[in-house]
């Protein structure tokens, strides 16, 4: 199944929930605008390369769009669909007042120079900075990208429009950041575990926990996590996945990853398994922090965890969710799990539209503050409907943008 299709069927479940038209279906589920560019550039050996970039601006009913831009080699029109309107119903579902929008450039990052990687950036944003803007659509970090990709790309921006720091959020904090934006997305799905565990009367300490990706949100994920007293049994990245019942060092692990260029090949204190294994671990909570899909009905009836929090954008697919439901277990939805990362983007615009600096502190609590508000609002329906979390956190989602839509009127 392609990816907008199974957001899609997502939409759909929770839509029926709310007996909601066909006509304001099709309202919601249309994207805005895609916009697909070539983009060309020397590579530091001298030939030319040419990649494929897109930005697709899902849905502007609650305010400016939002969203990161990947940088992976299956990135595709569809797939960045998928993700630019989960971004419109993550929005609102933390009812922060922008709308939904996604890109990607279909690169291998990691065999590119910082270099090239700086000419693919300023060549994307000379394509497309006509369509972004801090009051239109703001990107931020995505797998692959990072915050000084977002540098070149305010940089880059302001060459045809003047500075404007609030065009693009997860910069450097040097650079108009946001102290704590780089942990937010991890630390948030590390919020929204603790809240999840408390609900169904599971204490944290000692709880076995196994992250797959070690990247900007599993490694802060398990660094939270960690430090809450959990015990955190298994990372893993590209390289392959690292085990240990009796739960790992989570700071060498870091150490190790940062002095290797943000990998762990080669991690040793550890057993050597497959992500695929990873997945299929006998423990209390399963975070998948890297790639779509990774849960499928392939593997679904294997997975041992009572408890699943996505931090990945769409790491469960339909059928898979399904299979997890009638096992009765408790699916943290992307739209919520993961939606610290733009909290705290939607920090960063509003310090860069007011030049004033919050502290990290403030960041914090004002994390704590929003996620919390959602987590319970998504509890509260998933049990006043019988539902599940996923369809509970649609509902809350899909009806806020409906209303805004119809408040704003469609002629
Ligand atoms: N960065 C952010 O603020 C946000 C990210 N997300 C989502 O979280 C997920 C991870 O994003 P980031 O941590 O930012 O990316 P990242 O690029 O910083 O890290 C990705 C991690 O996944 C690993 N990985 C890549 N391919 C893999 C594979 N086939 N098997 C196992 N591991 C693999 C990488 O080695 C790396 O450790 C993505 O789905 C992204 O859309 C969601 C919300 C916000
Ligand atoms: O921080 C942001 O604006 C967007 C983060 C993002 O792309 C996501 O939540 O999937």
């Amino acid at each position: 199944m392609q990816a907008f299709e199974a957001v899609q069927q997502y939409f759909n479940k929770a839509a029926d929930q709310l007996d909601m038209a066909d006509s304001m279906r099709t309202v919601l589920l249309t994207p805005n605008r895609e916009v697909r560019v070539q983009v060309t550039v020397e590579r530091d050996n001298g030939m030319v390369d040419t990649f494929i970039g897109f930005r697709v601006q899902h849905n502007s009913a609650r305010g400016p769009m939002k969203g990161g831009l990947r940088f992976h080699h299956e990135v595709d029109l569809d797939e960045v669909r998928a993700l630019a309107s989960l971004m419109t119903w993550k929005t609102a579902v933390v009812d922060i007042p922008y709308g939904g929008a996604k890109g990607g450039i279909a690169i291998r990052p990691r065999e590119f120079s910082r270099v090239e990687l700086e000419r693919v950036t300023r060549k994307f944003i000379d394509a497309i900075h006509d369509v972004i803007g801090p009051d239109s659509d703001i990107p931020a970090p995505d797998m692959g990208s990072n915050a000084e990709v977002m540098a070149w790309i305010m940089n880059q921006y302001g060459k045809y429009h003047g500075f404007n720091p609030g065009v693009v959020t997860g910069k450097p904090v040097e650079l108009y950041g946001l102290r704590g934006r780089e942990e937010a997305t991890g630390r948030g799905v590390g919020i929204l575990t603790l809240k999840l565990l408390k609900r169904i009367g599971k204490n944290p300490i000692g709880c076995t926990i196994a992250v797959q990706g070690f990247g900007n949100v599993g490694l802060h994920a398990a660094k939270f996590l960690r430090e809450a007293d959990a015990k955190v049994v298994a990372i893993s990245d590209v390289s392959g996945a690292y085990y240990d019942e009796a739960g790992l060092d989570i700071m060498h692990a870091i150490r190790y990853s940062n002095l290797h260029e943000r990998s762990l090949k080669g991690y040793e204190g550890a057993e050597l398994i497959t992500n695929e294994e990873l997945l299929e671990l006998d423990v209390d909570v399963l975070i998948p922090a890297a790639l779509g899909g990774v849960i499928s009905e392939e593997n679904a009836a294997q997975v041992k965890a009572p408890i699943i929090i996505e931090a990945a954008n769409s790491p469960v697919t339909p059928a898979a969710d399904a299979i997890l439901d009638e096992k009765g277990v408790h699916v943290l939805p992307d739209i919520l799990a993961n939606a610290g990362g733009v909290t705290a983007s939607y920090f960063e615009w509003v310090q860069n539209r007011q030049y004033y600096n919050w502290t990290l502190d403030r960041v914090r609590g004002e994390l704590d503050r929003v996620l919390s508000q959602a987590f319970e609002s998504t509890w509260e329906l998933a049990s006043q409907h019988k539902v599940s979390l996923r369809t509970a956190a649609f509902m809350l989602g899909i009806q806020r943008v409906a209303k805004a839509v119809t408040l704003g009127g469609v002629t």
